[in-house]
């Protein structure tokens, strides 16, 4: 989308916006036009911002109950309802996706994740042990939860408002103060959000946003930083590995979102038509790039060759579209770059072996979107267990479809991967449904659905898919220090 005069996307410390010196380009990737300049923080900035969050817990914010931190996150929940659309705006500019989804999924979940964490941080039980002694008098333990202190935020571009106020909300909630820096792919909603916890009234100092890129610049600086007490980051699982490393001598506290290399299973008894439309979902939802998308999918043999057919001719009526488009099904990748990886991926699976059952390649459409990042939803078959296709996450609009003969041998294949994010499995046998879910080596597992979330569940992976979970109480774990007093009696 074209813009005359590109925005200058700032800094928001301690209450006000600030600029930098060196500034980046924000590019839309429907077109490749330029969108916003973007500040890059340099170690100055996130000193200041680390500072500035540091104060703000020894003033009002610290002061504050519960109850009025609540009705606060409300306030930026209100705020982010009534500047929707803006909000649906950035999120579509800098990333492409279908308004459709901006409006149903990003922006609802933006003010679903502070209704949420406000509501659960009010309502929070905390533990008390009555305890007998040897004069008989008895002793009382009960818990107390106090603020972590300063937590480091890092979020990616996939989800950008989701993903960054699913961390930023409970971290408030519990009476942190933040220092959040969003993906540099996807900065714009964040900045829109500075803007609502400004006029919400949430004090200088508690809500830090700096803009910048990973290595050698705002996020390493912030990682490295002697001045945050905890770091939580969504992102690649080797970010997560980097990132350890950069905490590691301070011994941080880290939450971990990583990557995954997620299953589809399709058994014999399955519901062939919702299990279709739900690998479809799984599949090309926001074009490939949700952690929990399905990159591998397995479809038991006396279906296979009749689901592979379904799923080519959904995957060829998929409408490939500007956001605004009618009906459209699904945008650009977020950029050239990583339209790049993607399609290293696919010229590696032709080396492979694969046979490309859809896609494979750019589409043309003779139009703006040619200087886009689009790439074309594809369906491969015919690759072994441990091809680099089938083992690595590509993180872009495809899955491979292979067959499979019984239930022990599904779970081993689908467990026999480095990473244990996500799992759906499609099955009218119910018990099987059990049976099989609590085998799957993950942290989420779906029975004939996918990506329906109940907020107050814990949310993460096992092996490279994470540390820590997120979402519910499990977020108060981690946003806030649990300390027991004991009293005699
Ligand atoms: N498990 C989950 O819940 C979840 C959710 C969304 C995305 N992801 C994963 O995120 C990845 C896609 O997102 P991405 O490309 O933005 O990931 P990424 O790791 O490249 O970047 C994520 C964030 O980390 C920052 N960053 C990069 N290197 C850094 C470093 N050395 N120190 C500090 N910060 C650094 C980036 O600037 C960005 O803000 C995929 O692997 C996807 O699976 C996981
Ligand atoms: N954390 C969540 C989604 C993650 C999606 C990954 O791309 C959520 O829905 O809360």
């Amino acid at each position: 989308m074209k813009s005359d005069t590109p925005v200058l996307l700032r800094h928001f410390i301690n209450g006000e916006f600030v600029s930098s010196a060196s500034t980046f380009d924000n590019i839309c990737p429907v077109d490749g036009s330029l969108i916003a300049k973007v500040c890059e923080a340099d170690q100055a900035t996130v000193d200041a911002a680390v500072t500035a969050a540091r104060k703000a817990l020894d003033g009002p914010w610290g002061q504050m109950s519960v109850p009025q931190r609540a009705q606060l996150l409300h306030k930026v929940a209100d705020g982010i309802q009534a500047r929707f659309e803006e909000f649906v705006a950035a999120e579509v500019a800098d990333t492409g996706r279908p308004v459709h989804q901006a409006r149903s999924l990003d922006i609802a979940r933006g003010i679903a994740n502070f209704r949420s964490f406000a509501d659960l941080a009010s309502t929070a039980n905390t533990d008390a042990y009555e305890m007998p002694t040897a004069d008989g008098l008895g002793a009382l333990n009960y818990t107390v939860r106090k603020p972590v202190g300063v937590v480091g935020i890092i979020s990616p571009w996939n989800l950008p408002l989701l993903l960054f106020t699913w961390k930023v909300a409970p971290a408030l909630a519990c009476g942190n103060t933040v220092i959040a820096k969003p993906s540099e792919e996807s900065p714009s909603s964040a900045s829109l959000l500075a803007e609502v916890m400004r006029d919400a009234g949430v004090p200088p100092g508690v809500f830090n946003l700096i803009h910048g890129h990973g290595v050698n610049s705002a996020g390493e600086f912030l990682t490295r930083h002697a001045g945050i007490d905890a770091l939580t980051f969504t992102g690649e699982s080797r970010t997560g590995s980097a990132i350890m490393k950069a905490v590691a001598d301070g011994v941080k506290e880290v939450s971990f979102e990583l990557g995954g290399k997620n299953a589809a299973v399709v058994f014999e008894d399955a519901d062939f038509d919702a299990a279709v439309a739900g690998v479809m979902r799984s599949s090309f939802t926001n074009s490939g790039q949700v952690c929990l998308c399905s990159e591998r999918v397995y479809v038991h043999r006396s279906l296979f060759d009749k689901f592979v057919a379904a799923i080519k001719q959904k995957t060829e009526a998929l409408k490939i579209d500007f956001p605004d488009a009618e009906g459209v099904d699904m945008g650009p990748l977020i950029s050239h770059g990583h339209r790049d990886k993607v399609l290293s991926y696919y010229r590696l699976a032709l080396e492979e072996g694969a046979t490309v059952v859809s896609g494979g390649g750019v589409p043309h459409f003779g139009d703006a979107r040619d200087q886009g990042a689009y790439v074309q939803p594809t369906v491969w078959t015919g690759l072994s267990d441990d091809a680099r296709c089938t083992t690595e996450e590509i993180f872009g609009p495809v899955c491979h479809i292979a067959p499979f003969d019984d239930e022990e041998e599904i779970i081993r294949r689908v467990n026999d991967s480095k990473y244990g994010l996500a799992c759906a499995l499609w099955t009218t046998n119910l018990s099987r449904a059990h049976r099989v879910a609590r085998r799957i080596h993950v942290g989420l597992v779906w029975v004939n659905t996918w990506y329906l979330r109940d907020l107050r569940t814990p949310f993460g992976g096992v092996k490279l898919s994470g540390l820590g979970r997120e979402g519910g109480r499990y977020s108060l774990d981690f946003y806030s220090d649990v300390a027991n007093i004991c009293v005699k009696l």
